[in-house]
This record gives C-alpha cells, structure tokens and sequence, in this order.
C-alpha cells in the first residue's frame, strides 16, 4: 500500500529552539511578571528573641534604649577629666573605682584620677582614660606620658545606636547578630511572620520512592527530597505532599489537599505539555494559568498558575530545570510572599576557564564552581545528569543577549549561598 502523503516539518532537533510565532517570555519579563502579582500572605505573630533568629519581621524595629546606654570606658585603666598634655603626668588617685554594672558613686574633682575597667559607666568628672599598660601607679598617684586626647578611650552614649532609631526594617530574616542588637536596645520580642508553607509534591508513574525496590522503567523520586530541603533551608515550612501517578483525578485531589495544607505548591514534572504532563493540563483547566514558555535554559517549561487561590510553580521534571527554576522563579517568590520582599542573588563577576556558543535571545544557567579565581563549569549540560548538582557549588549565569563565551571573558557566577542554600 502506498503512504500516505504527509508533510514533515523541517528538521531542528533542538528543543530550545525558538519556534516561529511563539513568544518566549524572556526571564527578567516572567521575574517582573510574578514579582507584580504576587503580595506578603502570612500573617503576624509575636516571637520571644530567644526563638526569632531566621523569622521574618513583619515592621520595622526601633531602639528603646541607646547602645552603649551611657559613656563608658573601653578599657581597663584609669580615668579623669579633659585632655592630657604632651609630657610626664602625675595625677593623685580618687579612692573607690568604677566597673562594669557597679558605678562610682561620686564626682571624681579634676585633676584626679580614678580606677575604672572596660564597660563602667564614666562618673561625673571623668570624660578621659589612659590604658593601665602606659601608668605607673605609686604612693596613692599614677604617672603616664602625655598627650592624650580627651575623649581617648571612651565610648559615647549611643554612639553605636540612639534610643528611637530604626535598628531593623520589616522583611529583615532575623541573623544571629540581629538577636545581639535587638537585647541591645532593649527589645525582647518581636513581630514576625508566620512561616510561609511550601508544599512539595512529585508527578509522574515512573517515580519510586527512595528505599523502595524499583522496577524497570522506575527511577527514585530525586525532585522531592531536593526540593524538600531546599525549601526548608531557605527557611520556610516544607509540607511533604508526596508522589501522584500520571492520573489526571488523582492530581486533582492532590492539589486541593495541597493547597489546605500550604500556602504555595511547588510540583516537579507533567509540566510540558506532552499526552502525559497534567500539571500543566489542569492548571490550564483552572483557568488561571500563565502557560509560560520562558526563554530560559534548562527551566523552558515552568508552568505556573493558580489552584484555589493557591499559586502553584509547575516546575519541569528534570532535575536540573527543576532546581534552576526553583532557585530563579520560586525562591524570590516564595521570599515575597512570606514577607520578605523579592531579592536578586549576590553574584560575582569572574573570568570563565570554559568555552560556549549558545543561541542569543535566551538565558542559560550552567552548574559550576570557582577554581583558581575562574569559574569552571560541568563536563555535561544534560538536565538529568543530577551528579553535576552536587559537583557544582553554584550557578553560573549566561545572559541572554550573549552568543560566544570565550575562556578569560567575565560571566556571572551566583554561589548557591546567595540563594540562601
Ligand atoms: N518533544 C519535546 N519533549 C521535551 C521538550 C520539548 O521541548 N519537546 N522539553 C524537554 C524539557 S526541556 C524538559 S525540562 C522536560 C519537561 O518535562 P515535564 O516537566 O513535563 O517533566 P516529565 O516529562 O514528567 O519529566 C521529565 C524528566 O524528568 C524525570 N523526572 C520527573 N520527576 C522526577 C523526579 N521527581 N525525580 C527524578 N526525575 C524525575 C522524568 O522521569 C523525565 O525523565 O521535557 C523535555 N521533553
Ligand atoms: O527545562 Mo529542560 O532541559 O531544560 O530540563
């Protein structure tokens, strides 16, 4: 029998090609995109100091109390009023002395000195100190080479912060040094917001889960223990949603529960638009999905929507995709919805050790690391080659425009710490 005759379309064996007549959203567009559509849904609660490092602030912080609260002595050694002069000085000493939390009860007359240790507050008539190691103390006086400027050695009140000044902003992610400023300046608990809940849900009839014997054709649910992770290192509350087969009912029960239980969903697979990619399919059906087709590599088709109101990243299933998008599109996403505003990783300008021609008109995102101050990239750019996760320490940006980089040229290089990983 004869074939039929059918018209093949022309050859490009390339799925990053851009097709005619279908826009690609360049990166910076989706980015602005989520960026205006996307608002703070946590709400507010108090939190003791002693359990708010890495929470968010929900409003600004200011001093009660100045740091340091009074003038004080920033060394051991004695104090007195006014500058030294150049030379050989003798000073009576004033019985008692001042330290840390027990002050000198008194004014100390000029042109004596009293004994003062680091952190005393300065008593009336002592504005100046000399460091013990440069006296000499005898017979009731301590003698010391001049010139000393007055002030030398002290610590004004508020110098570091003055009562009523902004110390912390709202959408500060609280470090270990903020629980030193905040006791400081008299703050013991602050308002913050809840932990955004992230839920993390695999797609897809290959998956097994790790420790369970898998079959052929299986492979083991990587995505969700990654993203699992990921998500709580980026300090948000990770809601394990565990594994749906390619079952269109079964997604769609997921999901509801998904988005009582969370307030975003991150699903990795189904995301294209293949016979098998319901991710995509219902959010569609939804009604409220954003069928980007982002001109990003790896990454292309993040499928990003609405499902009862809860916005839901339908991030591509290979591995290497789904943590770019995650780390490109959900991570400063996620950041403003839980109350901290949407941040651009800290990148580094750094001279490539690699070769690479890629097509202009879109982003790459290649896994690699910093050897030697130049920045080397993995052997395989393959989106499942997951091993090349773990070799890189971090992402090395291609913007868009560029078509030829050449070893010695200058390309970005985001450490994975600047994602907060
Ligand atoms: N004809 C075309 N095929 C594909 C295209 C294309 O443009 N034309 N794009 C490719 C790209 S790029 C990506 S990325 C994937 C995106 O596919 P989906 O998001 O629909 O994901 P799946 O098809 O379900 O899976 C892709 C791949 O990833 C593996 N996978 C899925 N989930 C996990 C998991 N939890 N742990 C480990 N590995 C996982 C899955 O087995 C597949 O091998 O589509 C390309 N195809
Ligand atoms: O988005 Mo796919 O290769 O880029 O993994």
């Amino acid at each position: 029998m004869k074939p039929p005759n059918i018209t093949p379309p022309p050859l490009r064996n390339d799925c990053f090609a851009l097709p005619a007549g279908v826009n690609w959203t360049p990166v910076d567009d989706a980015l602005a995109l989520l960026r205006s559509r996307l608002t703070v849904v946590t709400s507010v609660e108090t939190a003791l100091i002693g359990q708010a490092v890495g929470r968010i602030l929900a409003e600004d912080v200011f001093a009660k109390r100045s740091n340091p609260p009074q003038p004080n002595t920033a060394v051991d050694g004695y104090g007195f009023s006014g500058a030294a002069p150049e030379g050989p000085q003798v000073m009576p000493l004033q019985d008692g002395r001042a330290a840390a939390g027990i002050p000198f009860d008194g004014a100390v007359p000029h042109g004596k000195a009293l004994r003062v240790l680091t952190g005393a507050a300065l008593p009336t008539g002592v504005d100046t100190v000399i460091l013990e190691e440069d006296v000499t103390v005898q017979d009731g006086h301590i003698a010391f080479h001049g010139p000393l400027k007055q002030g030398a050695n002290t610590r004004k009140a508020g110098e570091d912060v003055a009562e009523g000044d902004l110390v912390l902003p709202t959408g500060r992610r609280l470090t270990p040094a903020d629980m030193a400023l905040l006791s400081a300046t008299g703050i013991s608990e602050v308002a913050v917001r809840k932990t955004l809940r992230v839920a993390v849900l695999s797609t897809g009839d290959e998956l097994v889960e790790p420790g369970n014997s898998a079959g052929p054709g299986q492979i083991f649910d990587a995505n969700r223990p990654m993203l699992l992770s990921m998500i709580a290192r980026l300090g948000y509350e990770p809601v394990d949603m565990g594994r749906v087969s390619d079952d269109r009912e079964d997604l769609r029960d997921r999901l509801d529960k998904a988005s009582e239980q969370a307030d975003v969903i991150l699903t990795s697979g189904g995301a294209s638009a293949g016979d098998e990619d319901h991710v995509s399919a219902l959010l569609r059906e939804a009604g409220a999905m954003q069928e980007w087709r982002i001109a990003l590599k790896p990454g292309r088709p993040l499928a990003l929507g609405m499902w009862n109101e809860t916005p839901v990243f339908g991030l591509p299933g290979n591995p290497v995709a789904a943590k770019v998008c995650t780390l490109i599109f959900a991570r400063p996403a996620l950041g403003l919805m839980a109350g901290e505003g949407w941040s651009q990783p800290l990148g580094f300008d750094l001279p490539a050790n690699f070769e690479k021609r890629k097509k202009p008109g879109r982003r790459e995102y290649l896994r690699a690391r910093v050897r030697d101050g130049q920045v080397e990239v993995f052997a395989s750019e393959g989106s499942g080659r997951i091993s090349g996760l773990s070799w890189a320490e971090g992402l090395v940006e291609i913007q868009d425009g560029a078509c030829h980089i050449r070893p010695g040229d200058l390309v970005r290089f985001i450490p994975y710490g600047s994602f907060g990983l």
